[in-house]
């Protein structure tokens, strides 16, 4: 598991480390590891950058003065490193640590603390990687003059250069949310991060993470002082602990049935791919129920699935269905207000969520797209699009779990669940081949599988804050991710395709446990 703290929690756990270490400890260690990432970036450069500087963006706090020690270290290992200052006030002995090691120092603000664009582009130009040390979790809000016009220069600069330098950004590219994922003004797009003692929310979601390259957490003893994370990424191990794995004694109704209401006439075969996702994930039967006609194309593909009403341990409504067809969505209501008043776990997808009740529960498993949540919530009172929900999904997420009481899988590059009760992962395992038609019901399939088989645990009540709800979400685009980027092998992918490869990669989730 990845897990990513806010500013403050950062700072809290620092705090008696700071007191318990020598002046500046922590820094020189989160120091070393810059310098050590910036010579491995060299060293994969290799020749392209030989003879090359390292140009070191200075701000006025503790993120320049990880800068300026990591150069320092740098210029002992014999490189050229220059010091640009973008700020009347760097940290002074960092500064003066850098210049006993051999760092030039230039600086870049004029009289008036302006930036000085030209000589920012000499040195930039000169430099094959430049260390981001403008800004870390002390920055608040978007940045701002001279810092903004820095990042302004830097950024034209290398749209203008044939060869690009490499960005190492120290902690967060500068003007980074580092809390919430946005991107709220200039930021310096880096292409390695080195994150201090725990990665950071902003890092983790878009559109902020797009910005952040390679990420690399560094462990400077925080482990131990850090409370519950912001948010959490899975890994294949935290899936596989969460995949269904039957045991010899289990049989069709112990494994978990799920109900699949799916399909309709104009999108049939949204039905087949749900069940696809559903079936090629693993459990013990899908029962389906819809007009007869799906219920045929359903049956030529997967003869196993089951027709007709009874138990079942979890619901999948809505994918291909039409909210204006009158008869499927009284349908949608009726069996989503049954699973609710019986505390049976659900997703619901496309069609399924314009039909659901104000208020869900923690086991229910809204998986809209960015439009969907917009209108999800603007059906709510609140106004707002699908632009804003692209610019900060991590808070829509969020807010849109709080107001349904639902977990909320907000579906994207980087997939975004919010549980009710606070807990919030994000995922980003797939490819932009994924993005074609029909690979939401192939994922509603399999998290609707993931729910039939975990039904027991999740049952009338036994999640209450959706916390496990939410892993079993997060788990489902993992394997959905996965199975694209296995479909897809590089090039294009059908959504039947993906189903088709879910199986190998369960197996190979399990066989790594
Ligand atoms: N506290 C510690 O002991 C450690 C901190 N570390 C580093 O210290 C950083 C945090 O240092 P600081 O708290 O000094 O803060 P930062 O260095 O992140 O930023 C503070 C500086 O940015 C300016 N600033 C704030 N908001 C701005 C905005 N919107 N636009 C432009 N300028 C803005 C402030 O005036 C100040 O000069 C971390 O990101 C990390 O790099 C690491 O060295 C590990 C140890
Ligand atoms: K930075």
């Amino acid at each position: 598991m990845i897990r990513a703290y806010e500013a403050e929690a950062v700072r809290a756990a620092e705090a008696p480390l700071l007191a318990s270490t020598a002046t500046d400890e922590l820094m020189k260690q989160a120091a070393f590891a810059v310098a050590t990432e910036v010579l491995r970036e060299l060293r994969r450069l290799g020749a392209r950058r030989s003879g090359s500087t390292v140009l070191l963006l200075v701000g006025g706090g503790n993120n320049g003065g990880d800068a300026l020690y990591a150069g320092g270290y740098l210029a002992r290992r014999g490189l050229q490193v220059v010091a640009a200052l973008c700020t009347d006030r760097p940290h002074e002995r960092a500064l003066a640590a850098a210049r006993s090691a051999g760092v030039h120092v230039r600086e870049v603000l004029d009289d008036a603390g302006r930036p000085r664009r030209e000589e920012l582009a000499v040195l930039a130009d000169r430099a094959g990687v430049w260390v981001d040390g403008l800004t870390g979790i002390g920055a608040r809000g978007g940045l701002r003059e001279p810092l903004a016009g820095v990042v302004a220069a830097l950024e034209d600069r290398r749209a203008a250069m044939p060869d690009e330098p490499t960005v190492v950004a120290v902690d967060v590219p500068s003007g980074l949310g580092t809390d919430d994922g946005t991107v709220p003004g200039p930021v310096l797009r880096a292409d390695v991060t080195v994150t201090m003692g725990a990665a950071k929310p902003g890092l983790l979601v878009r559109p902020a993470e797009a910005l952040a390259g390679r990420v690399v957490v560094v462990d400077i003893g925080l482990g131990p002082h850090l409370g519950e994370p912001a948010l959490s990424r899975l890994t294949a191990a935290d899936v596989a602990d969460l995949l269904p794995a039957p045991v010899a004694t289990d049989h069709k109704y112990t494994r978990g049935v799920l109900g699949l209401v799916a399909g309709s006439t104009t999108y049939p075969g949204a039905a087949v791919l749900a069940a696809a996702g559903a079936l090629r994930t693993g459990l013990g039967m899908v029962r389906y129920l819809g007009p007869d006609a799906v219920t045929r194309l359903v049956h030529e593909r997967f003869p196993e699935v089951v027709v007709g009403s009874g138990r079942v341990q979890a619901w999948a409504l809505g994918s291909g269905i039409d909210p204006a067809d009158d008869a499927r969505a009284e349908e949608v209501r009726d069996t989503l207000q049954r699973a609710l008043d019986d505390g049976v776990p659900a997703v619901l997808d496309a069609g399924a969520l314009s039909l659901a009740p104000d208020r869900l529960a923690p086991t229910t498993v809204l998986a809209p797209h960015a439009g969907e949540l917009a209108r999800l919530l603007s059906a709510r009172g609140e106004d707002t699009d699908r632009a804003d929900v692209e610019a900060a999904p991590l808070a829509f997420a969020r807010r849109a779990a709080a107001r349904t009481g639902a977990v909320v899988l907000l579906k994207g590059p980087t997939t975004v669940v919010a549980a009710p009760g606070g807990t919030v992962l994000s995922q980003a395992d797939g490819t932009p081949w994924l993005a074609t038609a029909g690979t939401g019901d192939v994922l509603a399939g399999i998290l609707g599988a993931l729910l039939a088989v975990r039904g027991e645990d999740l049952a009338a009540g036994r999640d209450p804050d959706g916390a496990l709800t939410a892993e079993l979400a997060a788990a489902a685009a993992l394997v959905h991710g996965r199975a694209g980027a296995r479909a897809a092998g590089g090039g294009p992918v059908t959504a039947l395709q993906v189903a088709d490869a879910v199986p190998g990669v369960v197996a190979a989730l399990l066989a790594d446990r």
